[in-house]
């Protein structure tokens, strides 16, 4: 059996090298001839499986993404072509909620305010929203979640309207996939009206899919801040209109800017895989299975000792000692204003830098050893591995 790979597929190499030949290409170039005598497709986001792919899959039967998202694949059409499509729900939830709660961390210090004073607006309440609210919820911090869907759908949380976050919530933070029909299209869903009427001092961060947000209106929102003649506004992007181009002329304006990485942990990935992996060793009724926790090396700080009750301070220095936004923010401006204005360049390095993304990992990676008292309950429901000390 011959199995196409994403090259940009951590541990797929190993696993599915289980199940038959494995050939590893870039997923942003492959090519109909590609897919010639393929059985199997394993891609990411990056690989669009639309009719052009698949016009020369002679054997093509099962497709796999290894992501959350799952706009880059046409699922009618492969259904229509009996070709079994699977993808990783949820499998790095964990690493955008650590994302958006490094970038608010850091943007409290750099602009004295504590987020325990933010009241945040979840747009998406999907695997990413929900998780992130748990995170909120294990800090006592105020949030409120819009999701037209999952009310519609009879689910039973409480739902709030766009306007309802936008007059109470000084940050909006995007979970949604993007979508251009539908009752609730998401395409632009940011855009000129929605940032004039979000607060002053507000912060826009998007980690979903570039389009969510009007990139232009957010580049003239975001210089209306700058020369004062509009609110106050801070925009994190994780995700860009155009990508793997950036407008070079939005990235100064934004307070950071990563290529496409929010969801990159190792325990993402490594979840991301073995899902896909998993669901295809169930499709040849085999019984293989694979776990993420299997493939995953030991954190480079895999305990921390806490003295006295934590508090916003130490839970930022926690936070950090797992992941700062501005590691990966600093690397992405130096990268895309290397490349000015070569378009080529400018996606090369794009790529290269998730390529060759760091072994980035989640809280859960780390142990915080505290006495009971210091309230370390609340470091447990954020996903840090906590172990009781007597002393
Ligand atoms: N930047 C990254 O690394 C990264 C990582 C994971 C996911 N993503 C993106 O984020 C999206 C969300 O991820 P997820 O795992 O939570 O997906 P999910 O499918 O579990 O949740 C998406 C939620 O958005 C809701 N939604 C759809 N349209 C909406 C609208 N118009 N208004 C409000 N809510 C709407 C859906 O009802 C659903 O509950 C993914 O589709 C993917 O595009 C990005
Ligand atoms: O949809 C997802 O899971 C995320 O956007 C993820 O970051 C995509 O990563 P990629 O497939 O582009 O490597």
């Amino acid at each position: 059996m011959k199995i196409l790979i994403d090259e940009n597929m951590p541990y797929a190499q190993e696993l599915f090298s289980q199940l038959g030949d494995v050939i590893a290409k870039p997923g942003r170039t492959l090519t109909a001839d590609d897919l010639v005598g393929i059985d199997a497709l394993m891609i990411r986001s990056v690989t669009k499986v639309n009719a052009d792919l698949i016009a020369k899959a002679d054997k093509l039967k099962f497709v796999g993404t290894a992501t959350a998202g799952q706009d880059h694949v046409d699922q009618d059409l492969l259904a229509t072509k009996g070709i079994t499509f699977t993808a990783a729900p949820g499998c790095n939830k964990v690493g955008v909620a650590e994302y958006v709660l490094s970038s608010l961390m850091v943007l409290g210090q750099q602009q004295d305010f504590s987020i325990y004073d933010r009241t945040i607006g979840i747009i998406g309440a999907g695997n990413v929203g929900t998780y992130l609210a748990k995170c909120l919820d294990a800090l006592g911090i105020r949030y409120l979640l819009n999701d037209p869907l999952k009310q519609a759908e009879g689910d039973k949380r409480q739902f709030d309207s766009l306007e309802r976050l936008l007059a109470e919530c000084d940050v909006i933070t995007a979970h949604t996939p993007i979508t251009r029909g539908g009752e609730y299209p998401t395409h632009h869903l940011i855009d000129a009206n929605f940032l004039a009427a979000m607060q002053p001092n507000a912060i826009l961060i998007n980690a979903a899919r570039g389009p969510v947000v009007d990139n232009q209106a957010l580049k003239q929102a975001l210089q209306a801040s700058v020369d004062g003649s509009g609110k106050t506004l801070t925009a994190v992007l994780d995700v860009f209109e155009q990508e793997p181009l950036v407008d070079l002329a939005l990235l100064p304006l934004l307070a950071f800017a990563t290529p496409h990485v929010a969801g990159y942990g190792l325990e993402g990935k490594a979840r991301g895989t073995t899902m896909v992996f998993n669901s295809f060793c169930q499709f040849l009724n085999n019984d293989h299975h694979a776990l993420a926790s299997d493939l995953l090396p030991i954190a480079p700080i895999p305990q921390v000792q806490l003295s006295r009750q934590w508090d916003e301070a130490s839970l930022f220095s926690l936070i950090q000692l797992v992941y700062d936004v501005r590691k990966d923010d600093g690397i992405f401006r130096r990268e895309m204003l290397a490349a000015g204005d070569d378009n080529s360049k400018m996606a090369t390095a794009f790529d290269l830098m998730r390529k060759n993304y760091w072994d980035r990992r989640e809280y859960s990676a780390i142990t915080v050893a505290a006495k009971a008292e210091f309230a370390v309950e609340s470091l447990a429901k954020l996903g840090f591995t906590v172990v009781e000390v007597t002393q």
